[in-house]
């Protein structure tokens, strides 16, 4: 069985890669990364580390590589011939890359009509559907049909921490032993892929809001809470009592929301919260605050980790007193090496807190989210 994985990056190899593997797929990743690209078709295997104890080492083989950009025609033929797509590059890119998989398709389709499913495995709700909408802007309209009707687009929830590397082997990747795949099953077509560790629910959304609120939202105000404490890795923002205490409290406001709208019992979710805090101080892992606070613009977006939950908290009259802190905080991020804090630092210098916030967020300039975040600036001044 073949599969196609775009994103050789951390999550694609440390996480979606290895359960592919286990599965009996060889899987081909794309990527924009030429040297991973050549280490992939030189070596055809690599490690995932276990950051525990013990150490465990797993070998991932019958891997390969093609690059996105210099050889189209490779990836093309690659999609023709898969028999499942998945990506982890981000969710801004999932539009750059719509372009190939949808000549992909086109081809796949004009020689044969086995469906296939295409899973993202990114951080986002409904991301297989905005890469679906992207494939179909990509697609001539008669196409459209032949599209929709033999290929499936399910979305997902993915769970695993995966740091930056720091490995002697560039393809290793040492990844937390937890992990969560949860695919929507009512969108699959044809045969349901068999992957161990993959689970198939029905009602996709309770799980990726309970995941993007709880472990995303925990982890993004950790992170910015620390950068602003000038700490270096998420475990040592945790470590400092106030932040902690930060943290918790969004997480109980969050935890309010998911467990009213799910249905989620109350206890349970205090264990998964109490899980994540330990998944996050894992003493095995070094997570810098800057990879977790990256690209703060799209983390403030509408239906992204702070803003999504505290305008759902609003609807039922709940002011989110701990997430507007968690807001105010994004809004200091001033990392150089971030494009995103750059652009979001120079906006809110030229248009000031309440412009920049609404027109990052998508919520209204007078929305009282917007007004409050400002009155901590004032207040801070
Ligand atoms: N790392 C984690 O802990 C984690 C966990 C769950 C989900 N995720 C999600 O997985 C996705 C990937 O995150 P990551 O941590 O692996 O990031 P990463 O930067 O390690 O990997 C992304 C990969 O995509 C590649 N890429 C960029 N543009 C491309 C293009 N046009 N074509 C093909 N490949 C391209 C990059 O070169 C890189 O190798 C994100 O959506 C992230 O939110 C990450
Ligand atoms: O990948 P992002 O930028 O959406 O979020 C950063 C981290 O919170 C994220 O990568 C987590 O490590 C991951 O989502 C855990 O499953």
């Amino acid at each position: 069985m073949q599969a196609v994985h775009f994103g050789a990056g951390n999550i694609g190899r440390g996480f979606i890669g290895k359960l592919l593997y286990d599965a009996g797929y060889q899987t081909c990743f794309i990527d924009v990364n030429q040297d991973m690209i050549d280490r992939l078709n030189e070596e055809k295997k690599y490690r995932v580390i276990y950051a525990e104890e013990e150490g465990r080492v797993f070998e991932v083989g019958n891997v390969s590589g093609i690059h996105s950009l210099t050889e189209p025609e490779k990836v093309v033929d690659a999609i023709v011939n898969a028999d499942i797509i998945t990506t982890a590059v981000g969710t801004n890119i999932l539009p750059v890359i719509a372009k190939i998989i949808a000549r992909g398709l086109d081809k796949r389709y004009q020689q044969h009509d086995r469906p296939v499913n295409i899973i993202a495995c990114e951080n986002a709700i409904g991301g297989t559907t905005l890469l679906k909408q992207a494939l179909l802007e990509e697609t001539a309209a008669e196409n459209h049909d032949r599209l929709l009707s033999l290929t499936g687009f399910p979305n997902a929830a993915v769970d695993r921490i995966v740091p930056n590397q720091q490995q002697e082997n560039p393809l290793d990747v040492m990844v937390e032993p937890f992990f969560e795949w949860v695919t929507e099953e009512p969108k699959i077509i044809a045969e349901k892929p068999a992957i161990d560790g993959m689970n198939y629910v029905t009602n996709l959304e309770a799980y990726i809001e309970r995941k993007l609120f709880t472990v995303n939202t925990g982890h993004a105000v950790t992170a910015y809470l620390g950068y602003m404490e000038s700490k270096q890795t998420i475990k040592e923002a945790l470590e400092d009592r106030q932040i902690y205490e930060k943290v918790m409290a969004v997480l109980q406001e969050t935890g309010k929301l998911i467990c009213r709208k799910y249905h989620f019992h109350e206890n349970d979710h205090q264990e998964y919260i109490a899980k994540i805090i330990s998944r996050f101080t894992n003493p095995f892992i070094v997570d810098e605050v800057t990879r977790v606070a990256r690209t703060p613009i799209k983390k403030l977006g509408y239906n992204e980790r702070f803003i999504s939950p505290a305008r759902q908290l609003l609807e039922q009259d709940i002011f989110p007193k701990a997430l507007v802190y968690g807001i105010f905080a994004v809004l200091h991020y001033n990392y150089e090496n971030d494009p995103e804090a750059v652009s979001l630092q120079a906006k809110l210098q030229a248009d000031g807190i309440k412009k920049t916030l609404s027109e990052v967020s998508g919520l209204t300039i007078d929305s009282p989210i917007v007004t409050a975040v400002e009155k901590l600036f004032q207040e801070t001044r």
